[in-house]
Parts: structure tokens; C-alpha cells; sequence
């Protein structure tokens, strides 16, 4: 018996980044808001820990321990003192290295999985401690919806949306690693004073009623000018979704994939065509927002003693 999870992409709607941390991270106030592009983990029980991996970029996704749902199988496994006999498959729809944390929704997706394979009833508090060890976007996957991430993104408020927001995203031919984007913030702002990281009372307010306007005029992300400095190639893109009438357009995250805001579902369709068409991107898909976090599609069968086979 197998069980299944869906897990969402997400688009940072404001990302306010901080000076570089003792740590090595940077604090951040991070909206998150989960789009509906999804990746779909399926965990079986096996001889040994295993992954593999389907879809358009699968060739990119690293199949040893490295990946974030071996990962978190591996610690929810020694959590409970459990051996990680697991097949995970990861159905993967969500670009990688795309600054759309793909990996992290995969982290996600395989512990609530693999809690609901092996019966381990894991509290949403322990899953979520467990999320923020495995990466700084992943409790946000498990969550979905919207929220504000403070400390280096791991710190969950969640928000309120009002009504649903249409998106383009245009995929990039090639890759961002975040560090690196990270890094260049870093360069880019040597010398100069970081203010502290505050998230928008605009934004926030635009995101509860549902007014997409306001959200176009209120979106920011500060790591927008590092991930251009290394992927310069971007403002053709961004420039292209604009003038197919994008209410606005930015980097996603780290990047290098790009968010554009449309006034409706029909616009949304008319601007991915027109991306498209640009020659400025690999691919373009349409996605509503908010979407559900980490979600059990396919549960499997639970005998009678709870645990499943
Ligand atoms: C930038 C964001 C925006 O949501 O995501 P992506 O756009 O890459 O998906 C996140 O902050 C990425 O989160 P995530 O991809 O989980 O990063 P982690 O594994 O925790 O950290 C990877 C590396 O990114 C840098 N990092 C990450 C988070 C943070 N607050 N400060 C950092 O400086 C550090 O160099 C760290 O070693
Ligand atoms: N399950 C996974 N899916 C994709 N990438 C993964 C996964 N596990 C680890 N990685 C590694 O994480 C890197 C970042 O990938 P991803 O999470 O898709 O992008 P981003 O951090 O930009 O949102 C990849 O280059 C890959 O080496």
C-alpha cells in the first residue's frame, strides 16, 4: 500500500531581506503565498530507502540522500527509532532551482507521507520542527495558503486571503542556486545600511481583501536585483510579461523563474501566450493562488491497528 501527498508551489509576494546573520543566514520577512503548481510524493513501503523521480525536469533532481524527501524521511524515521524502508516517488511539476521552493515541498510532502504510512501520528508541531531543520521554506510547504515567514523564513504567521489571485510564471532556461543569489545580495549591498526586514502593511491588507490591485502595487522582493546581476537575460523576460499587460512582474524568490500578476483568469492565459511567444523564457503556466498546503490525496489502506500496509 502506498500513500500520497500533493504539495504546492509558492511565489514570495514581499521577500525583505535583512543583513547577513553570524549564522550565515539572512533575517527575513518573507510573505509566502502557496500557487497551484504541485509536485505529488508517493512513499511505499521497501527494502531500503529509495527515490526516484518523473516529469520535465527530473534529470536535475538528485536521487541520493541529498534530496529533501530522503531527508525528511530520514528524520522522521530516527525520530521514532524506525528503519526509513521506503520507495518515495516524486511526481514533479514544479520547476527546479526555480526559486519556487520545489525541493522543499518535496521535504514536506514526504514526512506527512511517510507519518501517515508508518502510523507515527507526529503532532503539527514536532512535523513543523522538524520542516524548519530540513530547510527555511519548507514548514511554509507543509502549510500552504499564505503566511508571513520571520527569522530566516521558518517562523510561520499565518495570513489571511480574501479572494484568489491569478499568475503567470515563466520558467528560465537554466537554474539559481540560492546561496549564490544570497551572496550577490550580499555584495551588492557592501558598505551600505540594511534596514530590518518589515513586512508591508499594504501588502498584508491587499492579500485580506482580495484586491489585486493593491497587490500589484504593493509586492517587493529585495533579492530581485542579485538574481538580475546573475541572470541578466530576466529583465527581457520580466519587460515582456509588462507589456502583454501584467499588473505587475517580478523574480520569484531566488529566481530565476518569473511571477506576473494578472487582473483575471483570462488575462493570465493571454499573458503566458504572449511569453511564450517572446522567446524570452522556456515555458509559461498559468497558476491561482492560494493554494493548500501538504494535502493526503491518496491515503492508502489503514488496518485495523492504525498502521498501514
Ligand atoms: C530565497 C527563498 C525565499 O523563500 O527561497 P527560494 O526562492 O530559493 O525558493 C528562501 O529564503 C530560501 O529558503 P531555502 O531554499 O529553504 O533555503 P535553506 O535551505 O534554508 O538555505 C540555503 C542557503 O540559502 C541562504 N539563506 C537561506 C535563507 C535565509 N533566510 N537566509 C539565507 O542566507 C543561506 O546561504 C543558506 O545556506
Ligand atoms: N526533491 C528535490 N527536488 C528538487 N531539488 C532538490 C530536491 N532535493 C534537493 N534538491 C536540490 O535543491 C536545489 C534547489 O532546488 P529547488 O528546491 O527546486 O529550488 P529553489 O530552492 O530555487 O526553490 C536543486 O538544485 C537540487 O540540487
Amino acid at each position: 500500500m502506498s500513500v500520497t501527498v500533493r504539495v504546492p508551489a509558492k511565489v514570495n509576494v514581499q521577500l525583505a531581506v535583512g543583513g547577513a546573520r553570524p549564522d550565515g543566514f539572512h533575517d527575513l520577512a518573507n510573505v509566502f503565498l502557496a500557487v497551484g503548481l504541485y509536485d505529488e510524493i508517493t512513499v511505499t513501503p521497501a527494502d531500503a530507502l529509495r527515490v526516484t523521480c518523473s516529469g520535465p525536469d527530473a534529470a536535475q533532481v538528485p536521487l541520493d540522500v541529498t534530496n529533501l524527501a530522503a531527508r525528511a524521511a530520514l528524520a522522521l524515521a530516527g525520530r521514532h527509532g524506525l528503519e526509513p524502508a521506503v520507495h518515495i516517488h516524486i511526481a514533479k511539476d514544479i520547476p527546479v532551482a526555480g526559486g519556487m521552493a520545489g525541493g522543499s515541498a518535496d521535504g514536506a510532502g514526504a514526512l506527512v507521507a511517510c507519518d501517515a504510512l508508518w502510523g507515527t501520528r507526529t503532532s503539527r508541531e514536532e512535523l513543523l520542527e522538524i520542516c524548519a531543520e530540513l530547510g527555511s521554506d519548507v514548514p511554509f510547504s507543509l502549510v500552504g495558503g499564505a503566511a508571513l515567514g520571520t527569522g530566516r523564513g521558518e517562523k510561520l504567521t499565518v495570513l489571511e486571503v480574501g479572494g484568489t489571485f491569478h499568475w503567470v510564471f515563466a520558467m528560465a532556461d537554466g537554474g539559481l542556486s540560492t546561496p549564490a543569489v544570497f551572496r550577490e545580495f550580499d555584495r551588492l549591498g557592501e558598505g551600505a545600511r540594511i534596514p530590518e526586514p518589515v513586512a508591508s502593511r499594504d501588502l498584508l491588507e491587499a492579500l485580506a481583501k482580495g484586491d489585486t490591485g493593491a497587490l500589484a502595487a504593493a509586492v517587493s522582493n529585495d533579492l530581485e536585483p542579485a538574481a538580475l546581476s546573475l541572470f541578466p537575460e530576466l529583465a527581457q523576460t520580466l519587460a515582456a510579461g509588462r507589456a502583454a499587460g501584467a499588473l505587475t512582474a517580478l523574480v520569484s524568490g531566488s529566481g530565476p523563474t518569473t511571477a506576473f500578476l494578472a487582473r483575471d483568469a483570462s488575462g493570465a492565459e493571454r499573458i503566458a501566450e504572449a511569453l511564450r511567444a517572446s522567446g524570452t523564457c522556456k515555458s509559461a503556466r498559468v497558476a491561482p493562488s492560494p493554494a493548500p498546503g501538504a494535502t493526503v490525496v491518496h491515503p492508502g489502506h489503514r488496518d485495523a491497528a492504525g498502521a498501514r500496509d
